[in-house]
């Protein structure tokens, strides 16, 4: 469970978030969507702590203790919760395999162990990287890249991972491989992963829950079904859509 109290959040004398409030159910995929300019990479940064937290509170729990981000020392925050962000800045000269056992680094402190090893070749395999893994990431493309970082924030194994438009590049045959893989570690193993998604269609067919922000606040929690409807696209993107519905879920069409 991931719990945020009235936390707000100012950059200069801009007020980004407006006193969020929001309790994130454990083991699901859950979709944070939102405009531009809405607050959703503010709020992921001051979640995992690279923005200081300026009022409210966050936390995490883990095996039934809430660790607060103020408090937690920087090893154990880095085993609890790994953000992929939109302006990843990786050193070209490392090599796929490289980057991604440094994804292993909260644990093994720059010794890798056999268990770093062996996370870092199983995760090659589930994200077919192999015909990548000795790559530099100088030499592979914007989507190949993106695999990457993604790979690398999994092998970190955190029971909560926040992830800004990870389709950001990602082909269609990519994008849904990823999303099902998604689904997998919040069934199969129990992570929280929340992910920031513009693509409002991936949230309805993959989200267990939705959170929906503009302007610094949150404007709806739910299923997709219940949240994901005519006035709601209205209310956040000022667009007409459609709405059908496929298996229970939502598919919304933009309506010309
Ligand atoms: N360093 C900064 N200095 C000034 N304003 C900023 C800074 N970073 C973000 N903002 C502003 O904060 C607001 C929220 O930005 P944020 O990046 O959190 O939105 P977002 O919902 O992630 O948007 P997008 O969907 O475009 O990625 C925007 O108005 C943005 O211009």
């Amino acid at each position: 469970m991931i719990t945020i109290n009235n936390l707000s959040h100012h950059i200069g004398k801009q007020h980004i978030l407006h006193d969020i409030d929001l309790s994130l159910p454990p083991s699901q995929v859950i979709a944070l969507i939102g405009p531009n300019g809405a607050g959703k990479s503010t709020l992921f940064s001051v979640m995992a702590r690279l923005q200081p937290l300026q009022s409210g509170q966050v936390s995490f729990s883990v095996d039934n203790e809430a660790r607060d981000i103020v408090s937690c020392d920087a090893r154990t925050l880095a085993t609890t919760v790994a953000m992929l962000s939109q302006d990843n800045q990786v050193q070209g000269r490392l090599r796929v395999h490289e980057l991604l056992m440094f994804g292993r680094y909260p644990y093994h402190q720059g010794k890798p162990t056999t268990t770093d090893v062996q996370k870092v070749a199983e995760i090659i395999e589930r994200f077919e990287l192999a015909p990548l893994a000795d790559r530099f990431l100088s030499t592979l493309s914007g989507g190949q890249r993106q695999r990457v970082l993604i790979a690398m924030i999994v092998c970190q194994d955190t029971p909560y991972l926040l992830l800004d438009e990870p389709l950001n590049n990602l082909d269609m045959y990519h994008a849904g491989r990823l999303m099902r893989e998604l689904r997998k570690l919040s069934q199969v193993e129990q992570k929280t992963v929340v992910i920031v998604l513009h693509d409002i269609n991936q949230a309805a067919q993959f989200a267990d829950t939705v959170v929906m922000m503009k302007e610094g606040t949150v404007t709806a929690v739910g299923r997709p079904a219940d949240v994901i409807t005519q006035e709601t696209m209205k209310e956040l993107y000022n667009v007409d859509v459609t709405v059908l519905n496929h298996q229970g879920r939502p598919v919304i069409v933009d309506t010309v």
